[in-house]
């Protein structure tokens, strides 16, 4: 592995949509941020290069002296059912590790990306739950991932799938083509699982960062209400934004470089 890269696409798999971009990284850097796309869980147009525009502006400011970026695309619904998106994610996280010694990270992500995040953050008991509702056993064995989260950045998410299909039942177009049963939606998230497991990839210092724009059209502010509630009721402090940051596809551009600069502590 060279000691910089731009721009640089690595496979942490055989599928095409197993792909790590590294947009920026430097081995002196002391930082890192790794971002997770949205789409629904099945939305070709979005994918790792959804966040080009906010790097680029972060880039320009000179950030990329002191931080790497990374962004993951990860196999997509209907060919991939929940929990293989998660698997995905573990799988590039590993990849970002053992190439690139990355020890800490920031992580970023936009709607189903911050869905993922949640995840993340108990996916040995929601993999296990989720691979359960799978025909075919899972021959993909499950990385363990020494990474640790200093900020958890959470941008117009979905966190808790059975309370986004009672406030929009039109929703199960996709939720459908991602999850095999109502059984897997019930288990897919901490929330409907009305489990408080300790949190893995955090330390005692991880930031929980939760972002909704009150301009979204697709996703009103119940789902970010929802999070908050359940982050504090497990005793997590979070920081809360509602704030015009666009529409739903806007809120992850160049709009938000300030405040993702100032929240990570980056600028
Ligand atoms: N464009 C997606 C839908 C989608 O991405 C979406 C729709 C409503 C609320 C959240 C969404 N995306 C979350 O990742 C699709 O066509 O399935």
């Amino acid at each position: 592995m060279s000691n910089s890269a731009t721009n640089l696409i690595i496979s942490y798999g055989e599928h095409r949509l197993q792909k790590v971009k590294v947009f920026n990284y430097d081995k002196k850097n002391e930082k890192t941020v790794i971002y997770l796309h949205g789409g629904g869980w099945r939305d070709p147009n979005n994918t790792f290069d959804d966040f080009q525009e906010l790097v680029q502006a972060q880039l320009n400011l000179g950030i990329g002296q002191s931080c790497n970026f990374f962004s993951i695309n990860y196999r997509l619904s209907p060919e991939v059912k929940h929990p293989m998106h998660l698997i995905d994610v573990l799988s590039a996280l590993k990849k970002i590790e053992e190439v690139y010694k990355v020890e800490r990270t920031s992580i970023v992500g936009h709607s189903i990306g911050a869905t993922l995040m949640l995840q993340l953050l108990n996916s040995k008991e929601i993999i296990q739950r989720g691979l359960s509702y799978l025909q075919e056993s899972n021959q993909e064995e499950v990385k363990s991932v020494g990474i640790k989260f200093d900020h958890l950045v959470f941008l117009d998410g979905i966190y808790d799938v059975v309370s986004l299909l009672k406030e929009y039942p039109s929703y199960s177009v996709f939720v459908n083509e991602a999850f095999v049963s109502k059984l897997a939606i019930a288990d897919a998230t901490q929330i409907s699982i009305a489990k408080n497991l300790p949190f893995e990839f955090v330390h005692d210092k991880t930031q929980f960062i939760v972002i909704q724009s009150l301009q979204d059209e697709l996703l009103s502010c119940r789902q970010t209400q929802l999070f908050v509630d359940y982050l504090t009721a497990r005793g997590q402090p979070v920081t809360v934004r509602f704030e015009n940051f666009g529409e739903h596809e806007q809120v992850y551009r160049k709009g938000l470089t300030e405040e993702l600069n100032n929240l990570l502590s980056l600028a």
